[in-house]
């Protein structure tokens, strides 16, 4: 991996010409598109994460409104990914639908079609039936997990890490009720937000996780085969982080292994890119796999930023980071 100043790309950023000049990438990339994560917008004094990290809930629409508008002056991007919770669990309950409105008013502003990703943050607000609504989701059947090809060469999977979840689902819901027995048999404490007493990756086991269930498990592998068949590179994007190496143990889906192992089964999969876990992360796996865990705009103080755009080749993507969003190289293996 590379990091890199949006303004001062690194030396392997920089390509030799046959002139002997070296002028940024020559290459034109296939498409690009924006991205952006972790929104979490209120109405609402500042305040802090649980560990004590600030947060500027007010401010960070802000930064979505400069996100926008430098997406717009790019004037190339195909289309902008949200990677999940934009309104915060603190949001005062009667002004949750028209919080989310207008954040989504704001994506409106966006020259190009906008896919939304579903986080607990937006689950402590509104049912998930009104999510995927007001999300517009593109799925078939009201689900939150769904894909789109914006290139012959190009498929994004989009997951549902709340599938088996307690929140955003009434409690004598199957899945939900999956999700109690699993917390129960997985974590001892009486608040099953805390990791207390969890070690390494079990830490993950708390109820603002997730798990991706069995029949989203089913569409996936039906997707990753006719993607593997048809030659197509596929990144996957879920709120919740997939790999250990990329983020808090916290943050992990709670089935990160199970989804990881049916993505190995194919050689499609060339990045997996999450929000959740604030600070950002990135790994690559032992599968070659490049896994980009993006930085949060709700903790950005005023006046700082957190959001980028992907441009994405053949052989490669290559995230261009604004403010505290590091630019990352994602060099493909095969
Ligand atoms: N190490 C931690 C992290 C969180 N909790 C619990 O989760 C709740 C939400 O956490 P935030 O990071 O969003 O503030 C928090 O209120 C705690 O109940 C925890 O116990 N230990
Ligand atoms: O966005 P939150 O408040 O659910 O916080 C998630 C934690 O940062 C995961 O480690």
């Amino acid at each position: 991996m590379e990091i890199a100043n949006e303004d001062f790309p690194t030396s392997s950023a920089i390509m030799a010409s046959p002139n002997g000049l070296s002028t940024a990438h020559a290459q034109q990339p296939l498409f690009s598109f924006g991205v952006i994560t972790d929104i979490q917008y209120a109405d609402i004094p500042d305040g802090r994460s649980f560990l004590g990290v600030p947060r500027y809930y007010r401010h960070s629409i802000q930064v979505l409104q400069r996100a926008v508008d430098n997406w717009n002056r790019l004037t190339k991007l195909k289309f902008s990914m949200n990677f999940g919770d934009i309104v915060d669990g603190f949001c005062p309950k009667e002004e949750s639908r028209s919080a989310v409105e207008q954040v989504l008013k704001e994506f409106d502003y966006f020259d190009g079609p906008v896919y939304h990703m579903i986080g607990n943050h937006c689950l402590y607000n509104l049912p998930r039936s009104d999510l995927t609504a007001m999300f517009k989701i593109p799925s078939l059947r009201g689900e939150a997990y769904y894909e789109f090809s914006p290139s012959p060469e190009y498929r994004f999977v989009i997951l549902d890490g709340y599938d088996v979840s307690v929140i955003g689902r009434p409690l004598d819901d199957p899945k939900a009720l999956e999700a109690i027995r699993f917390l129960e048999e997985k974590n001892p404490n009486d608040d099953k937000n805390s990791p207390a007493g969890l070690l390494g990756p079990d830490r993950r086991f708390l109820m603002f996780n997730g798990a991706v269930g069995k029949e989203q498990l089913e569409w996936l592998d039906k997707i990753l085969k006719e993607s593997a068949e048809c030659e197509q590179n596929v990144i996957v994007c879920c709120h919740l982080p997939l790999d250990p190496d990329a983020a808090t143990p916290e943050s992990l889906l709670w089935n990160y292994e199970e989804v990881m192992g049916l993505i190995r089964q194919y050689r499609c999969v060339k990045a997996c890119v999450a929000g959740h876990d604030h600070k950002g992360g990135y790994s690559l796996d032992s599968h070659g796999i490049h896994h980009r865990v993006l930085e949060a705009v709700l903790e950005c103080p005023p006046g700082a930023d957190a959001f980028g755009y992907v441009d994405v080749y053949r052989d490669r993507i290559s995230l261009v980071g604004t403010g505290r969003m590091a630019s990352t190289e994602m060099v493909f293996e095969s």
